[in-house]
């Protein structure tokens, strides 16, 4: 009872990249669980749905953005998102380099922005123009979470990525005391686990 009076967190979220990096494929992919090859790449897209994130209900809005958007729409659409998915393709190198320029305008706009950088089409190795070194290292450096995977291939790591940032947000609106407690909970967690993982190897 208690917990059907709970409120539904609202979160919205942003995907941008460069063409073709699979931004429409991976919104698809999280709302219907299934690969649709070709889109309409014209139109911008908000999605809707909810999903519990640890016994949070969220009410999710996806934003998708066709790459030839104005940088006018681009920065009304990050003044109105919580977090971030940043989307490149291995196999574009000019998508990866895209990166910065749009995490700037994000930072322009934003304070302390939840974001995921996503290096899509992990299927396409014999394309692969950017390593996942490359993808953890500009990750780190713009202070992002990271993930690379395969909209075609995978729908529970596209669920993953977009958990992820959900936390993020999460974590984010928690009063600090509470987020203070949160990491606490994690960290014996952990503890919990390492101590019986040496246990087994004893
Ligand atoms: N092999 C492979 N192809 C993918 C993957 N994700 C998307 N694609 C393909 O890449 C192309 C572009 O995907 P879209 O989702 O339309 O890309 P977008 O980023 O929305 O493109 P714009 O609307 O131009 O910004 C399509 O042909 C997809 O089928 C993937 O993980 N692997």
């Amino acid at each position: 009872c208690a917990d059907r009076k709970k409120k539904m967190v609202p979160v919205k979220l942003l995907v941008l990249g460069a063409q073709n990096t699979g931004k429409t494929a991976l919104c698809v992919r999280f709302m219907t669980k299934r690969f649709i090859g070709e889109y309409d790449h014209k139109k911008e897209v908000t999605y809707r749905c909810s999903r519990m994130v640890d016994q949070e209900t969220v009410d999710l809005e996806i934003l998708d953005l066709p790459w030839k958007s104005s940088v006018a729409c681009i920065e009304s659409s990050i003044r109105w998102a919580d977090a971030f998915l940043l989307l490149y393709s291995i196999t574009q190198r000019s998508s990866f380099q895209e990166i910065p320029r749009l995490k700037t305008l994000i930072d322009k706009t934003k304070q302390i922005v939840p974001t995921v950088l996503v290096a899509n089409k992990a299927d396409l190795e014999i394309g692969r123009k950017v390593t996942n070194e490359e993808g953890q290292r500009l990750a780190k450096d713009l202070g992002c979470g990271f993930r690379e995977l395969s909209v075609a291939e995978a729908a529970l790591s596209v669920e993953a990525a977009v958990f992820q940032l959900i936390r993020l947000v999460l974590d984010q609106q928690r009063p600090l005391p509470d987020r203070r407690s949160y990491m606490l909970t994690v960290r014996h967690a952990l503890t919990r686990k390492l101590t019986r993982s040496k246990t087994m190897q004893w």
